[in-house]
């Protein structure tokens, strides 16, 4: 039992946590030789003169201090054990402070702003943790050697080259390096984990070659030109595309332009399809944003819907990515002048845009800087700095029309030599075995033999089999992380973590996509409307009952599972003259199991199983911390309909169920900056229900319940953007029903949190309003990461006192307005 001063088992434990501490205070030198474990996170700390007389510690915690160089008294400390110094801004570490700290096992050095490693780090040959991610590191080789090393983070650095020492004979069983410009082992490689890389070192060759590769994405509103340029490009020539022929969905081709490899995905315009995009995209690329200059008018509107929409969506995803601007259709537009003022204004407009982009960080960044305790905030002063750092690049705006060849040549030369410019693309090269090339060029070969069918759907099992026999030197496991690989850059995919999908890869990944686009398109209604008799009796449905899905589509964006069978197995014939039932019926499903199909369109948060017509349940079994939660609907498949949120109208329902809004209820405000993705919420919405099964959603509301308990999720598109997620006030009765209550919150901030890795340009601050009515005031919680990351060190230090005041003087009970943590409930 911890004593009065929280001391646990006699151990001396002293807590100066926040106390805006600029030296250590004199109480602890008095009284501190036999302190363990000191606690002086949250201060002003930039130097600790003394602590040498704390000889018996064995924890120290300076996190969120303002050290800029690494205080070299630790060195006297030879009982430690445990240091955390992580969110400062400490440059460089000078030699000969670890081989001193002989018991050192755990280090927590994270968000600094560490540019080397000293050499004799690894003479602290205890280590058993070391957390080095977000820092400037370009080199690991000082970690090499550290043989009891077990868990290594080094992500957001600046490292291309990994040493391969660093993974033989080690003691690692957790590694950690995503976000570094990688070459060696290339980040898809490193997304793997350890055994991956150790198996790619294994297989790499001393004279492996480089390759020069770039991840291409051409994207632009509907009928700009993509395709053409897309297709025009590859061929170097100019290739008319029919109207008909238009992308639905994204084409995913290769191009060699002189040893620079160009893997290039065309994305249809069409909105609807945006919601799909993100399984693809990912960093560091580079984007042709394709402009019809023809019907372009020079106004905010045109130049929003035609430039600014993409600009800031790649903002948000791809952060560091390199935009050229072609403008097509030149050969419509008026006159040259016509085509010179239209290029000028879509300039003028993008510098703006990026300069407010950068000015509205910078002013957020100055915000928190400008806060009394400013070193609370350093996650998001130093996220702000990051996302200020990026500078995602747009280049000038190329003129062309897509139908002269001269342009198209012209237009490829450009590129190559944007390309080629090591100032814009820093980072193209990659190192890989040459396995990894061989194997890829078998796949093609086995799919052009007719060996593997057109719509390249193939078991795992028969795959490793035929490459199996090409290549006698590599076993399932090292074959298996090359198809990993490849899933990872596009070229084929294999959703390893869906269950129902882990034996099944997809070798021609635009058969899975025109799947993709037989439900998801902006003309499903005409696509049901031309639904015949005959497919209607092959599915036993009536023809009523089809005048029900256009209406439930229309009105409640639900579509019938047997409606997406029949639009389904129509694509597969039409197409790809599929008549294979067995293979029909594994994509598209039957009455008792559910379509591959369907599976990966849930697992990319783009739709979401209903019981159509279920009414609440009331007997769903209540969500309790730490016990095994059974869903109250058993999950069984249930063919009936899908619901897409990004279709629906209004909220109407919501709001019904929901009643109104209490100011008393536990409400928690999570703010998005620069703004919420597009689609973001709705996807929230979809894996908080999958959670949580009776729910409602709407247009930019979704209800849920947990027991007899109710959330509400709210997309709040105002000046600033957030996502309000609230709990009824009159369901919290006891300190019980409000701790269950923050712990439902605490899944869904999981799920969101989550959610947001795959946009590297956002930065999160959660607020919990006041609640007194007319009060504008709110209180900052800036260590909600550490509540959900229950493994953190950190706790929620909020919940210490029993009260709250806000600035106003409005008081509440803080159980209200924080979760309370273990810590704060003994
Ligand atoms: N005259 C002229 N026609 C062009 C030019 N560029 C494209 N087109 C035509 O415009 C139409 C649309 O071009 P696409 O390449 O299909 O446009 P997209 O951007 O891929 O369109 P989606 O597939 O709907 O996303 C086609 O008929 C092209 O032949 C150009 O520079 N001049």
């Amino acid at each position: 039992m911890p004593d009065l001063n929280g001391n646990q088992n006699g151990k001396k434990e002293e807590n100066f946590a926040g106390k805006k501490l600029r030296a250590l205070p004199y109480e602890l030198l008095q009284r501190g030789g036999d302190a363990v474990k000191v606690d002086l996170q949250r201060n002003r700390l930039k130097q600790i003169t003394g602590i040498t007389q704390l000889k018996n510690l064995t924890e120290l915690i300076l996190c969120r201090n303002e050290f800029t160089d690494f205080p070299v008294d630790i060195r006297g400390l030879h009982q430690l054990e445990k240091l955390y110094i992580n969110q400062n801004t400490i440059k460089t570490i000078p030699e000969n402070v670890f081989p001193s700290l002989e018991k050192l096992r755990f280090l927590k050095m994270s968000t600094n702003r560490l540019e080397q490693l000293p050499q004799d780090i690894n003479r602290c040959q205890h280590l058993v943790y070391l957390n080095l991610s977000n820092n400037c590191l370009r080199d690991l080789d000082p970690v090499v050697g550290l043989s009891n090393l077990k868990e290594l983070y080094v992500e957001r650095n600046r490292l291309t080259d990994l040493p391969e020492l660093l993974f033989q004979n080690s003691s690692l069983t957790l590694f950690k390096a995503n976000g570094n410009p990688l070459r060696k082992p290339p980040q898809e490689v490193c997304a793997g984990g350890l055994r991956d890389i150790q198996n790619y070192f294994a297989m790499l060759e001393a004279n492996a070659p480089n390759q020069k590769t770039v991840k291409t994405m051409f994207l632009g509103n509907s009928m700009a030109g993509k395709s053409t340029l897309c297709r025009s490009l590859k061929q170097g020539c100019s290739v008319p595309v029919d109207v008909d022929d238009r992308t639905v969905g994204i084409e995913i081709s290769e191009v060699d332009i002189e040893g620079i490899r160009f893997i290039v995905w065309d994305f249809a315009g069409q909105e609807e399809y945006y919601i799909t995009h993100h399984v693809f995209i990912t960093a560091q690329a580079f984007v042709i944003l394709a402009i019809n200059l023809s019907s372009y008018n020079m106004d905010a509107q045109s130049f929003t819907e035609n430039v600014e929409f993409w600009i800031k969506n790649l903002q948000l995803r791809i952060p560091d990515s390199v935009v050229l601007l072609v403008g097509t259709h030149v050969d419509q537009c008026t006159d040259e002048n016509d085509v010179k003022e239209k290029k000028e204004h879509i300039r003028d407009q993008v510098n703006e845009m990026v300069k407010t982009h950068i000015a509205n960080l910078e002013r957020s960044k100055k915000n928190f800087q400008d806060k009394e305790d400013s070193s609370l905030y350093y996650d998001q002063i130093n996220q702000i700095e990051k996302l200020i750092e990026y500078k995602l690049k747009v280049l000038d705006l190329v003129p062309i029309d897509c139908t002269k060849e001269d342009d198209i040549v012209k237009l490829g030369d450009h590129i190559k030599s944007v390309v080629l410019n090591t100032d814009t693309f820093p980072n193209i090269d990659r190192t890989l075995p040459r396995s990894y090339y061989e194997v890829e060029k078998d796949i093609k070969e086995l799919l052009k033999n007719g060996d593997i069918a057109e719509h390249g759907i193939v078991s795992q099992s028969t795959l490793l089999c035929d490459l199996k026999d090409r290549h006698i030197t590599l076993d399932d496991e090292k074959l298996k992380l090359i198809l990993q690989y490849l899933h990872r850059i596009g070229v084929i995919m294999w959703y390893k973590e869906i269950p129902e999908l882990a034996g099944c890869l997809f070798v021609e990944p635009p058969f899975l996509i025109s799947l993709f686009k037989a439900i998801v398109r902006h003309d499903l209604v005409q696509e049901l409307k031309k639904i015949s008799s005959a497919q209607l009796k092959s599915e036993n449905a009536l023809a009523v009952q089809k005048k029900k899905w256009i209406n439930d589509y229309k009105y409640r964006a639900s579509l019938n599972n047997v409606a997406i069978r029949i639009l389904v197995r129509t694509e597969l014939q039409k197409k790809y003259g599929v008549t294979d039932d067995d293979l029909i019926e594994e994509v598209v499903g039957s009455n008792n199991k559910e379509g591959s199909l369907l599976s990966l369109l849930k697992y990319f948060n783009v739709c979401l199983s209903t019981k159509h017509n279920s009414p609440l349940n009331p007997k769903a079994n209540e969500f309790c911390p730490k016990t095994k939660w059974v869903a109250s609907n058993p999950i069984v498949y249930e063919p009936d309909a899908c619901l897409f949120p990004s279709y629906l109208p209004d909220n109407k329902q919501v709001e019904q169920k929901w009643e109104s809004d209490d100011p008393e209820d536990l409400n928690i405000h999570v703010y998005f900056l620069p703004e919420i993705p597009h689609g973001f919420f709705h996807r929230l919405a979809i894996r908080a229900c999958s959670l949580y099964s009776p729910y409602w959603i709407g247009k930019d509301q979704c209800m849920l319940c947990c027991g007899d308990r109710r959330l509400l999720l709210r997309e709040r598109r105002e000046e600033d953007q957030f996502i309000e997620i609230r709990c009824k006030e009159n369901e919290l009765e006891t300190s019980e029903d409000i701790q269950k209550a923050w712990e439902v919150i605490k899944k869904i901030m999981i799920r969101l949190n989550k959610l947001t890795e795959q946009w590297q340009g956002l930065c999160l601050t959660v607020h919990t309003p006041c609640k007194s009515s007319d009060c504008d005031e709110y209180f900052e919680w800036n260590d909600w990461q550490e509540w959900l990351d229950d493994s953190g060190t950190g706790k929620c230090n909020i919940g210490l006192e029993e009260i709250h005041s806000c600035p106003n003087g409005h008081q509440r009970r803080t159980e209200l307005l924080f979760p309370r943590t273990p810590d704060a409930s003994t």
